[in-house]
């Protein structure tokens, strides 16, 4: 608030009349102004959010987006876009308020308006951004925690002034303070009534105090409120709907809002709407309950893009009032940092909307004040100064005009879905968009009022602005004071800027009687060549009917009359309803087929709903979206049997290497057997051998330790004196075993004598003829099994150590 600071009080007028703005209209030197203009894509996936383009239509780098799309021949074509930034799908809403709006709320706080829009197609998330969710802010909570926090200390408890048409300011009593203050009490109380409407978007107050907790990261910004001084700040909240502006901040229970009329601020040139509720919000809390309540009245519905579908134009305005703390009748003009979220664009029949009922008049309401900002940003782009923008054409542009003309900062951000069904509004608003950001505005008009010094503007009665409803109970009947009742007759800087307006409002009209005239002369030559065409072919049917008169004369019909004309007529006429009959029943045919066909249709709409996750009732949309999820499913599958192929041709190779080691195995097997065998035989042959050959007498020279040390290296070998070897592997046990019980068994039944056995010890005792230990030996061998091996590793399981076979071999030998 630099400027106006500085000149206050110097501006004073003595006599405390209202404020004659001192400017020179001719003087004022033109300015350029343009309009920056972001871009926020929507995520592929809302619930699964990821930086992933629909890469087959968009490529996007930091300040521009490139759409590929064919055409009717089918060839392909691009376009390019560019944009002073572009925000990709995964952009925190923290990184869109850093960067698109903290500079502007810099500019607010230096007294200069500014006006944040969104624009985009249905569902592409305009909603999204400006208002967010509770866990993921949007721009409205971080812009009004920013300002809060900012002014934090300069705000006034006791309103002395509320705003007034665009940029001015009343003064307020008492009565009209408490007015409000029991105003805002009614709508804060209706915020906690449950919700009624299916399309409510209300965010409740829990969710509100949630939000808050996750407003921290937003930043406190330099402020131009000195220290003499204080502020407030004003909330109002209206909506285009249908053409009509609405208040979402009047409070009347039960009854239908009327809407509001558009007047025109002649200190800047600016539309604003008459009687719009403007309340003071002293904390975020009260300012985003206002908000709260107002989104409660907005204008809401579901269509076939979106559940919860904007189906107007909202614009949330935060109003800042700066006066001398010392001078409660004097202020600086207001400022104001305005949000709107506009309704989405929606291609009408392309979307399934019917042509009658209220959402396509809703549609074609939208449609149409979206054309008008383009028509608007079309012909500002090319600056002919004899053609003025088609402001009027639409109220959403007359109420954004000031900023549309330069006055004032307007940002665009332009949010786009990715959707392929979308692809043509997309580029569209793309192209809308890229012509805004492109836009260079003479600013010819003079100086706004956020320039000039007000002071003292007369007191007037704030309850008369709105308060004027008799069944409200805190609105008394209060006398209707003319709202444009100004004692400042003779302004002649005012009454220049009317004659300015007038004269542009008088090209308007004449411009457009002009175009009425040219097309009442089009339609006159029109409809003079039908009237002469209707002639023509008058004439022409009277030639005929004259000549088939006489015709009949001549062949003497008329007379002949009667039977054969009536007859032929009779006959024509049964043919004729035998054709209709035909006819009629061939249709009936046709509609019971086609009832048919469309009773089988809706089943297999049905049945398509039941297996895929589609919410639209439209055949052709059901059966596009199902061929999308029947796509990702075959490519699914296809990426699956891919799979199982390399697992399967991997199993194939396994396979005939184990086949492989396999046959090498069973060769090697063969093999180990045929050695087996012939290493049998050849043991065999040695035991043959050795039973044949003639007793060694040396073993019996052996004592018993010598034995069975040459036994412990698990072979025993015989020696004698190198002329012949017996080697005697380990011996299994069990056949070990079942020789001796053969032998006992041998033995019982030829069981000698007892005194023979004494005999025979006897005469071991007395040194008779001992028996040969190598004859025990070989008596034990005799007991091998035929099947012996005499290879140590071919019967590892059971074997015979050293000491036990030596014990074995010497009990056998006893017993024998
Ligand atoms: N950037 C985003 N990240 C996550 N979800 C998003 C994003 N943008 C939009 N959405 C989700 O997409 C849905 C539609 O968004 P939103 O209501 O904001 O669209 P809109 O443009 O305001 O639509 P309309 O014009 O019909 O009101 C919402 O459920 C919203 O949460």
């Amino acid at each position: 608030m630099a400027t106006p600071s500085s000149t206050l009080l110097m501006s004073s007028n003595s006599d405390g009349s209202s404020f004659t703005p001192s400017m020179n209209v001719g003087n004022v030197t033109p300015s350029t102004a343009s309009y920056t203009v972001y871009v926020r894509i929507k995520p592929l996936d809302v619930l699964n959010p990821s930086n992933a383009l629909s890469e087959e239509h968009y490529s996007v780098s930091d300040t521009s987006i490139t759409t590929t799309d064919s055409n009717k021949k089918h060839e392909m074509h691009q376009n390019t876009y560019k944009f002073a930034k572009v925000f990709l799908p995964l952009a925190s809403q923290t990184e869109i308020f850093a960067t698109a709006i903290e500079p502007r709320l810099r500019d607010f706080f230096d007294s200069t308006d500014v006006l944040i829009f969104s624009y985009g197609t249905s569902s592409s998330g305009k909603s999204h951004t400006m208002q967010g969710t509770p866990s993921n802010p949007g721009l409205i909570p971080r812009v009004l925690k920013s300002i809060y926090e900012s002014v934090s200390g300069r705000l006034e408890s006791d309103y002395k002034l509320a705003p007034y048409k665009s940029t001015q300011a009343v003064l307020l009593s008492k009565s009209d303070l408490e007015l409000i203050e029991k105003q805002k009490q009614c709508l804060f109380d209706s915020l906690t009534a449950p919700a009624q409407e299916s399309g409510d978007v209300t965010i409740s107050g829990i969710q509100a105090a949630d939000m808050l907790a996750s407003l921290d990261d937003v930043s406190i910004l330099p402020t131009c409120i000195k220290d003499d001084e204080v502020c407030s700040l004003w909330v109002s909240f209206f909506e285009v709907y249908n053409e009509q502006v609405f208040d979402l901040l009047a409070f009347r229970k039960g009854q239908k809002l009327p809407p509001l009329g558009i007047n025109m601020d002649r200190d800047d040139n600016s539309y604003y709407p008459s009687k719009l509720e403007h309340l003071p919000a002293a904390s975020w809390d009260e300012a985003y309950n206002l908000y709260r309540f107002g989104k409660k009245n907005l204008h809401v519905s579901s269509t076939l893009l979106n559940r919860k579908s904007s189906r107007s134009h909202c614009v949330f305005t935060i109003k800042m009032l700066i006066r001398p703390k010392s001078d409660e009748g004097s202020y600086y003009p207001t400022v104001s940092f305005s949000i709107c979220d506009l309704a989405g664009s929606e291609r009408m029949m392309a979307h399934g909307e019917s042509k009658t009922g209220s959402s396509f008049q809703e549609m074609k309401s939208i449609n149409n004040s979206l054309l008008a900002l383009n028509k608007c940003f079309l012909t500002l782009k090319r600056g002919n100064n004899t053609v003025l923008p088609p402001f009027r054409d639409s109220n959403l542009t007359k109420l954004i005009k000031k900023f549309l003309v330069g006055h004032g900062k307007l940002v665009m951000i332009a949010t786009i879905s990715q959707s392929p069904e979308l692809l043509p509004e997309t580029q569209h608003i793309l192209k809308m968009t890229a012509i805004a950001l492109t836009t260079r505005v003479v600013v010819k008009d003079p100086a706004p009022a956020s320039q000039m010094m007000v002071r003292n503007t007369p007191r007037r009665r704030f309850s008369t602005n709105y308060l004027r409803e008799p069944g409200c109970k805190h609105r008394p009947n209060l006398p209707q004071i003319a709202e444009h009742a100004q004692p400042n007759s003779d302004n002649s800087v005012e009454l220049t800027q009317q004659l300015f307006q007038l004269a542009l409002e008088k090209e308007t009209l004449l411009q457009e009687i002009r175009t009425l005239s040219e097309w009442k002369s089009r339609a006159l030559d029109e409809f003079t060549k039908k009237q002469r065409e209707y002639d023509s072919l008058m004439e022409s049917h009277n030639r005929q009917q004259q000549r088939i008169t006489q015709l009949e004369a001549e062949c003497g019909i008329a007379e002949a009359s009667g039977t054969s004309w009536y007859k032929s007529i009779l006959e024509l006429s049964k043919k004729m309803s035998e054709r209709a009959r035909e006819d009629f029943e061939e249709k009936v045919n046709l509609q019971t087929d086609l009832y048919a066909t469309r009773m089988e249709l809706k089943n297999i709409i049905l049945t398509i709903k039941e297996q895929f996750p589609i919410d639209s009732n439209d055949p052709h949309q059901v059966v596009q979206r199902m061929l999308y999820f029947v796509k990702d499913m075959k490519t699914a599958a296809t990426e699956e049997i891919a799979e199982y192929l390399e697992a399967l041709s991997k199993c194939h190779a396994e396979l005939a290497a184990g086949k492989e080691t396999i046959t090498n195995l069973s060769l090697k097997v063969n093999q180990l057997e045929e050695e087996l065998t012939l290493c049998r035989q050849s043991e065999l042959e040695k035991v043959e051998t050795e039973k044949t050959a003639p007793i060694d007498n040396t073993l019996s020279d052996m004592d018993e330790n010598e034995y069975c040390s040459v036994r412990s290296s698990r072979r025993l070998r015989c020696t004698t004196d190198g002329v012949q070897r017996l080697e005697v592997p380990c011996i299994p046990i069990r056949e070990m075993k079942t020789s001796t019980k053969k032998k006992r068994r041998t033995k019982r039944a030829s069981i000698k004598p007892k005194d023979a056995s004494l005999e025979s010890d006897d005469q071991t005792e007395v040194g008779g003829p001992r028996r040969n230990p190598r004859r025990r030996l070989l008596g034990d061998i005799d007991c091998l099994p035929d099947d012996f091996v005499s290879d140590d590793r071919l019967s590892p399981k059971v074997q015979l150590s050293p000491g036990s076979a030596m014990k074995t071999l010497r009990s056998s030998s006893r017993r024998k």
